[in-house]
């Protein structure tokens, strides 16, 4: 593998996240040595604008020595590129807007990759990710694609069925924001802990969080914290009550279940009648991103433009680029650094089927994912949540590949986030029609 002169494509360029990767890239040349850094996406208008965001952080930042593309064309976007950075959102904040609108008719959960809303969002995504990857195969088939595109588990499953030897990592960087969030909040030092966490993306379990430094495992301590007051929002989320919501249902979770540290997106499967209470229909998540971070990127945008002056560059995503950047690293130097990942179960969590896309610690090194074992059997109650979540997931994404309504229509029935068959028809024949142009045909 190359050690020098990387080139790093970026797979949905114009999406809100570049800046903050590419401020992480920027932040550790040393030892990721980018010279060529492109920006792919369908969006013209998008990708244009992150483009002169991007040229404005390099000029500002004495890094004009790199050079920068923007582009449409995929042969342009994935030959001669070392790194793959995937960040798609097949249907863009509209589609998803229908997604949390859609569902909320019916009274079910609408969200972005939980319940139904997942479900819809899964069957865009995966024909966007395996465009994606063809493209690599096709152009650049040693290339390293790191994919933190959304819903993960629907991607990582279809991705194995077509391409299962594909250079590619799955990743989400909700793990590392929670360990975060409860580090600063409880004064932790989250580099020091070592974390032992299973289950399926957005739906798992953290079972131990040993501090190095502190030699002892913390997370009872900060469970005991956290029953008691949840963790409040850290400043990369300020200012955003919904992320202060979810920090209050984990508190709420593990006030009914103390034993291990869940994934804040259990709350959508344990609570989906309180959310859907609590949930204005008229103006969900999606509704607050375009206000928030979408129209905030297109202004900086349009200050550079106008030659504005002043500190134009103005956002915090916390850990996000610096996770996907110490991935990339870890893969460049052999490092073998620890990662939360979702890979083949392949006996990771031994009483649960092999072929399950599981998020378990892996270490990462040139010749990709080392997943552990967890060396116990889980126990009944996360199995049978993760079998029945895993069980739909599969479904659906067999009725992608299959085009069958059947197969669809029981991924939403089993779906724990929906109550009766009835209702998974209505909500399934709704959202055919809205993703007219997105969805494969299912007879
Ligand atoms: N796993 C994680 O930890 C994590 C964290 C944050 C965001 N995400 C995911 O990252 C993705 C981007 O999120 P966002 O909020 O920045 O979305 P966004 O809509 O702001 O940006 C996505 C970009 O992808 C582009 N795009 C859509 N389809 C494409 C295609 N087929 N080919 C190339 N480009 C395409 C869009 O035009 C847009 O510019 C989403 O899938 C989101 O769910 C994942
Ligand atoms: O509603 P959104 O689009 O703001 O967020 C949805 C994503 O949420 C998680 O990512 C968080 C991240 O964990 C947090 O630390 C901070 O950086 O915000 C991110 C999102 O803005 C989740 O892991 C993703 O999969 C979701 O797409
Ligand atoms: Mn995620």
């Amino acid at each position: 593998m190359k050690q020098t002169d990387l080139h790093v494509t970026i797979a949905g360029g114009g999406s809100t996240y570049t800046p903050g990767i590419t401020q992480a890239v920027l932040h550790n040349l040393d030892r990721f040595p980018m010279s060529k850094l492109i920006l792919y996406d369908i969006d013209e208008e998008r990708n244009e604008d992150m483009y002169l965001i991007i040229q404005y952080m390099l000029k500002t930042t004495n890094h004009d020595d790199i050079e920068l593309v923007a582009t449409l064309d995929p042969e342009e976007a994935f030959t001669d590129c070392d790194f793959v950075f995937s960040q798609l959102r097949v249907g863009g904040m509209e589609m998803r807007e229908k997604d949390e609108k859609i569902p909320l008719k019916y009274g079910l959960v609408g969200q972005e990759t939980c319940g139904v809303g997942g479900f819809s969002y899964g069957l865009r995504s995966i024909k966007g990710l395996l465009g994606v990857v063809g493209y690599v195969q096709q152009y650049s088939p040693d290339a390293w694609i790191l994919n933190y595109t959304n819903p993960e588990t629907l991607i990582a499953e279809s991705i194995r069925r077509v391409y299962p030897n594909a250079n590619m990592l799955n990743a989400c960087d909700m793990t590392i924001s929670i360990e975060e969030t409860m580090a600063r909040d409880f004064g932790y030092d989250r580099k020091n802990w070592i974390c032992q966490y299973y289950g399926l993306n957005h739906f798992g379990w953290y079972t131990e969080i040993y501090d190095k430094k502190l030699e002892r495992d913390v997370m009872p301590e900060l469970i005991e914290k956290l029953r008691n007051k949840p963790m409040k929002i850290a400043s990369f989320n300020k200012g955003d009550q919904s992320w202060q919501d979810a920090w209050n249902k984990l508190s709420k979770i593990l006030n009914l279940f103390p034993d291990y540290l869940p994934n804040n997106y259990l709350e959508y499967y344990f609570f989906p009648d309180i959310i859907v209470d609590e949930t204005d229909s008229n103006y969900t998540r999606a509704n607050m991103v375009m206000d928030g971070r979408l129209k905030h990127t297109k202004e900086m945008a349009n200050e550079i433009r106008n030659n504005d002056d002043g500190n134009i560059l103005d956002f915090d995503f916390g850990e996000h680029g610096q996770y996907i950047v110490d991935m990339a690293t870890s893969i460049l130097n052999d490092s073998h650094q620890r990662f939360m990942l979702i890979v083949p179960n392949h006996g990771s969590i031994p009483n649960l089927r092999s072929d399950a896309a599981v998020e378990v610690p892996a270490y990462v090194g040139r010749k990709g994912a080392e997943p552990i074992s967890m060396r116990h059997d889980i126990p009944d109650f996360h199995k049978g949540l993760m079998e029945a979540q895993n069980a739909a997931e599969k479904l659906l994404v067999d009725g992608y590949f299959e085009g069958s309504y059947q197969k669809v229509l029981q991924a939403f029935t089993l779906n724990q986030t929906v109550p009766s068959a009835d209702k998974a028809k209505l909500v399934l024949d709704d959202l055919i029609i809205a993703n007219k142009d997105y969805w494969p045909e299912l007879h």
